[in-house]
């Protein structure tokens, strides 16, 4: 080839963009490298997905739909002994997945400001816009100011508000005497019941239906056009979470027509607070806790009013009914567990016709051992959120697995993800014993220093603000169960471990 042709050559455009993706990689393997070297990093081991992982990926999505998706990471995690880093790349894009207690102390606490929630805003944005759940930096910064307080032990403390939602789910399951009943259903249904009262002031009543003939008298629409609404908006925020940088593809009518329902629900009750006098507010505070009066008090932006309570309502429906689900899926199969609680509620509160209502509070509740052993159990095997992801905001590092003895830096660089599966975390031998995948709430008198290797309600300045009002629940409506209802059958046909599925990203629920 003549100079003058290969001077033709060089000034095309193709060379041009042949050439800066080479300076690219160069600067990438050479500014790697170096950081590698000085922090003394070392890769963990490789998970083959096929070409660009997209078997693997495949693979995942097929168990998604058959709810083995978390049975099927666990497994892979296992399938190498001790090792408990990965990385893999997808489609060209490394990510970390990662079990290890000391990693996701460094991602969640330790290392707080050298991680973020990558592409959550926009997936979640057109049904929550600027919230608490979504926001990154100052933003989440100052909703986590505003909001932390309304969550203090006093506003969480009421239990006194599930009873009148109890009663009404109890009337379901009278209703279905003799029958199988789907309490799985019901527990979702309570949950939004519970939480639509106490974050708007009104519940969405969706318990409510003929079949208990006792309708909701809802100021606004329907309440099964709200909850229904909610649940297929929902549907496709999972969607959009799952097709990450395609989530754009996932925004069809079905989807804006939820998001608008929704939206004019949380408008009507937003603006009817702002319109209350503040004597109003003062004397609607006296009858009982509601979030969003006490919001109106420090802000008066309706658009930030109906984002904040929505985020909530999101990051706190499904994870509670989650769990109420797997607590009575556990009770039913172990009759012995079940007796043993019974033993305990009925001596702390009585039963049946003799139960003391009254007596069960946010205190007496914390005093029952083995309930809190019950629930401890429950959210260990079944985590309400089993996966979760964080993506780097600079070049950084994860303190251990890296290297042929595991014990090295692994380098994770700006904009790589960090999946970590607290699913198999809770499931660390090490820990919790060689019967770490059984249900046994036993363990929990004997185990210590857990540390971040028990992590259901995450760690650092992000941990779940609603802890305490999700234990809450999670115990008052357990303990009245059982006392209303001594007798309890699994007439589940499944096999075990029970199939699960994702309903809102990474929300665990029996399927
Ligand atoms: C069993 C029930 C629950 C579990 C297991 C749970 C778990 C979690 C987890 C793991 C996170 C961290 C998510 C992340 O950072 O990516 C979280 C965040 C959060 N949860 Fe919960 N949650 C539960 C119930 C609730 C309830 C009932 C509420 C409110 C009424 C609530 C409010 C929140 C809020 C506001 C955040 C965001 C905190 C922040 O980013 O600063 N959660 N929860």
């Amino acid at each position: 080839m003549t100079d003058s042709v290969i001077q033709e050559h060089l000034t095309k455009w193709y060379s041009i963009v042949i050439g800066a993706l080479l300076v690219y990689s160069l600067v990438t393997f050479a500014r790697k490298s170096l950081f590698n070297r000085r922090h003394g990093c070392k890769e963990p081991p490789k998970m083959e997905g096929g070409i660009g992982s997209i078997p693997l990926l495949l693979s995942l999505l097929k168990n998604k739909s058959e709810g083995l998706m978390m049975d099927m990471n666990h497994k892979m995690l296992n399938s190498a002994g001790n090792v408990r880093n990965f990385y893999m790349r997808v489609v060209g894009v490394r990510v970390i997945l990662t079990k290890e207690p000391e990693n996701i102390k460094a991602v969640l606490a330790t290392q707080f400001t050298d991680f973020a929630l990558g592409t959550r805003h926009a997936h979640f944005k057109p049904l929550l816009g600027d919230g608490i759940f979504t926001l990154d930096g100052e933003g989440w910064k100052h909703s986590r100011a505003m909001l932390r307080p309304q969550f203090a032990r006093e506003q969480v403390a009421h239990v006194k508000a599930l009873e009148p939602h109890l009663q009404i789910l109890a009337k379901h399951i009278r209703n279905g005497r003799g029958k199988t009943i789907e309490l799985q259903e019901l527990f979702f249904k309570l949950t939004v019941d519970t939480a639509s009262e106490f974050l708007f002031g009104q519940s969405v009543g969706s318990l409510h239906d003929s079949s208990v003939s006792d309708q909701a008298a809802l100021d606004f629409g329907t309440s099964s056009s709200f909850a229904e609404s909610f649940n297929v908006a929902q549907t496709y925020l999972a969607s959009r979470s799952y097709s990450q940088m395609f989530y754009w593809m996932v925004n069809n009518k079905e989807f804006k027509d939820s998001c608008n329902n929704v939206h004019a629900f949380a408008k009507y009750y937003v603006n009817r607070a702002l319109n209350f006098t503040p004597q109003e507010l003062e004397e609607k505070s006296k009858e009982g806790y509601v979030f969003l009066y006490e919001l109106v008090k420090q802000t008066r932006d309706a658009t930030v009013l109906q984002d904040q309570l929505l985020n909530i309502l999101v990051a706190g429906r499904d994870t509670t009914a989650g769990l109420l689900s797997f607590i009575f899926y556990e009770l039913a199969r172990n009759p012995e567990i079940f007796e043993k609680l019974k033993k305990e509620v009925y001596s702390a509160f009585g039963s049946g016709e003799n139960s003391d209502i009254e007596s069960i509070t946010f205190e007496s509740l914390k005093k029952c051992e083995y309930l809190k052993f019950v629930i401890n159990e429950a959210l260990r095997l079944y985590p309400s959120v089993p996966v979760n992801f964080r993506v780097a905001t600079k070049d950084t590092t994860l303190p251990t697995g890296g290297g042929p003895d595991g014990k090295s830096p692994i380098y994770v660089g700006k904009g790589q993800t960090v999946a970590y599966q607290v699913y198999s975390t809770h499931r660390l031998e090490e820990y919790y014993g060689k019967d770490s995948e059984e249900f046994r709430p036993e363990r929990w008198a004997d185990l210590k220093k857990l540390g971040w290797a028990y992590v259901p309600f995450n760690g650092g300045p992000r941990i779940c603000l609603g802890q305490q009002f999700a234990l809450t629940e999670a115990s008052y409506i357990t303990v009245r169960l059982l006392q209303m209802f001594p007798n309890l059958v699994s007439k589940d046909t499944g096999s075990y471990p029970p199939r699960k599925s994702d309903k809102l990203q990474r929300k665990l629920v029996l399927r």
